[in-house]
């Protein structure tokens, strides 16, 4: 049996690693964490429980712990939805203890001897996980996921990356569930757009430079393209779009083509989609109300093919951003006995 706790079990990512862990045929959630203001009640006394799923019961009387490494130093592996600025020392801490961290927060992204993955692009990275405990001296690690954005966009550019190109332009379009539960007000976006989301821009190249670099087995080569991106929040729950502009030597049909036809390098596993990435052919589509739980929520949706190369790609970002594609990566490295 592998027990696995969730840091941060109470907000926007924390509920989805709930939902998607209350009924994991290979792990076991054991630990719940959040802030001094709901540990030592039940979970389903403290949690405001605001997916359109039903509140999984078995979770309902678990005692939420404190949100320390003595909490949960028995677990297998944690999965972190932790605030960054709590994340940056806390799951150091915790992999240090010898748990492996499967952590959403943005803290230890870009070190060097931290994969940041996304399983079905860059599983090859996970390698860096010998050289980050042989560095740290510690037995357990931590592996990221990437910013939100960041997983639609990387993940729609991997089929590309046999094209040569060197820019890539995109304008984001974010759901609320972004911000998390307390994020964005209701009266700040309701009938409005918000032109600005804090580091989102920079976090977008730098972290698709590392995703999509070459790895020599000891150490990342980024990309060799720039990313320009303008992200903006939008009035939609769940769901970012992205209108992207790549400039590669491609016709719309050689894309749609490559989009069709590619397929990541294992399959079968219990959160992976059927299909990481859907082409679909109408000229309206993806939307987010429309497209985002295909897959389970896992998939990313592309069309709207055009010359330039303009697409559009879209997928949910709690999920597919978030705990679904940790809950993934956890899923392969257990294939690979790294726990
Ligand atoms: N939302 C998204 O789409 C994405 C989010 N992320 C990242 O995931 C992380 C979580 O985001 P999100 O779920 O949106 O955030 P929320 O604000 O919705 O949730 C924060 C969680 O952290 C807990 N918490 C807050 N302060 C502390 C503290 N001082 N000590 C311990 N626990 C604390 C809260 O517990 P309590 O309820 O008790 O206050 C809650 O469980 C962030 O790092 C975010 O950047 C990454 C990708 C996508
Ligand atoms: N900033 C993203 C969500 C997020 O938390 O990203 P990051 O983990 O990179 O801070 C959004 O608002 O949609």
């Amino acid at each position: 049996m592998i027990h696995v706790g969730v840091l941060g079990a109470t907000g926007a990512v924390g509920q989805r690693f709930v939902q998607l862990l209350a009924n994991h045929p290979w792990f076991t959630l054991s630990t719940l964490t959040a802030s001094d203001r709901s540990a030592g009640k039940t979970y389903g006394s403290v949690v405001n429980w605001r997916l359109d799923s039903p509140f999984p019961e078995s979770v309902r009387d678990i005692v939420v712990s404190p949100t320390t490494v003595d909490a949960v130093k028995d677990c297998d592996i944690v999965f972190s939805a932790l605030p960054a600025d709590i994340a940056t020392t806390l799951e150091s801490e915790i992999a240090d203890a010898g748990v492996g961290v499967f952590s959403n927060a943005s803290s230890h992204r870009m070190a060097a001897d931290v994969p940041l993955m996304i399983a079905e692009v860059n599983p090859e990275h996970a390698a860096l996980i010998d050289l980050q405990k042989k560095n740290h001296n510690r037995d357990g690690f931590i592996v990221t996921n990437p910013n939100c954005s960041t997983i639609m966009l990387a993940t729609a550019l991997a089929p590309l990356m046999k094209f040569p190109f060197t820019t890539i332009n995109v304008a984001t379009m974010q759901a609320i569930s972004g911000a998390g539960f307390e994020g964005v007000p209701a009266f700040g976006i309701y009938d409005n757009v918000i032109p600005y989301i804090g580091s989102e821009e920079e976090k977008m190249s730098r972290e698709a430079n590392k995703i999509l670099g070459t790895f020599d087995g000891t150490q990342i080569t980024g990309a060799p393209f720039t990313v320009s991106a303008s992200c903006n929040r939008v009035p939609v729950i769940d769901g970012h779009t992205l209108n992207i502009w790549i400039d590669v030597p491609a016709t719309p049909d050689e894309v749609i083509e490559a989009f069709r036809t590619w397929q990541p390098p294992f399959s079968g596993l219990p959160t992976q989609p059927e299909k990481t990435i859907l082409y679909l052919p109408d000229e309206n589509r993806p939307q987010p109300r429309l497209d985002r739980n295909r897959g389970n929520g896992m998939t990313v949706s592309v069309g709207r093919v055009r010359d330039g190369i303009r697409f559009v790609a879209m997928g949910h970002n709690t999920i597919r951003g978030a705990a679904g594609a940790s809950v993934l990566n956890a899923e392969l490295l257990h294939t690979k006995k790294y726990f």
